[in-house]
């Protein structure tokens, strides 16, 4: 059976990481963890939503592919695409919009790109002040060219994303399910 990756990008707040852990929860599909030096969330933990690292340790290991997103750095590596694919064929990566361009050039067939839409920005500051993050940070990650980068589908992505609407988790989940279920499809 072939390998599969289900990248999933988007602007910050539009709900990549809740459709992870949801394909995680209902489908066992194995998230890639990935590596960053910024400080954990207050319900995050070491080896689970991330590898923390400190700026040295961020470059003992060797990547795929590495961004600076809001002054911190991500990078992701083919160890753990491996170790997420030992376990389902199916796995799935939250990236920026930039590892998402990276993936599709380097695994090209073995990646479904899914990007995540939200059309009210306020829609996103709101849910990242529910998520806790500090107004400071949020102000921060709002005001960087990331964020306004994400905003958008790229073009080189344009021709293969799926854009899945984001405004509600029950439309959000329903588009997940008929993709999910088209991959299973293709993957017997
Ligand atoms: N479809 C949705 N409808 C309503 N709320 C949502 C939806 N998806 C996520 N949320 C809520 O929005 C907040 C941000 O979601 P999440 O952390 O999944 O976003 P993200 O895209 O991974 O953000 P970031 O890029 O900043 O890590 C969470 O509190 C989550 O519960
Ligand atoms: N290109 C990569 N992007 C990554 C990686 N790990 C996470 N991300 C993306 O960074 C931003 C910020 O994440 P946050 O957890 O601090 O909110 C978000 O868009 C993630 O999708 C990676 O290894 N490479």
């Amino acid at each position: 059976m072939t390998n599969r990756l289900i990248v999933i990008t988007g602007a910050t707040g539009t709900g990549k990481t809740t459709v992870s852990d949801y394909l995680k929860e209902k489908y066992k599909i194995v998230p890639v963890i990935t590596h960053t030096t910024r400080p954990p969330r207050f319900n995050e933990e070491n080896g689970v939503d991330y590898y923390f690292e400190n700026d040295q340790s961020f470059e003992d290991n060797h990547y795929l592919e590495r961004v600076k997103y809001s002054n911190y750095q991500y990078g992701s590596s083919y160890e753990g695409l491996r170790k997420a694919w030992k376990v389902n064929p199916i796995a799935s990566i939250v990236l920026d919009t930039q590892g998402a361009i990276t993936y599709a050039e380097k695994l090209t067939n073995e990646v479904e790109i899914w990007f995540l839409k939200v059309s009210d920005e306020r829609v996103l500051r709101e849910r990242l002040i529910h998520r806790g993050d500090k107004i400071e940070s949020i102000d921060r990650r709002m005001q960087s060219s990331e964020y306004r980068r994400d905003l958008v589908l790229p073009e080189q992505l344009q021709q293969t994303a799926q854009v899945i609407p984001s405004e509600s988790w029950s439309q959000t989940k329903k588009q997940v399910d008929l993709l999910v279920g088209k991959l299973q499809e293709q993957l017997v």
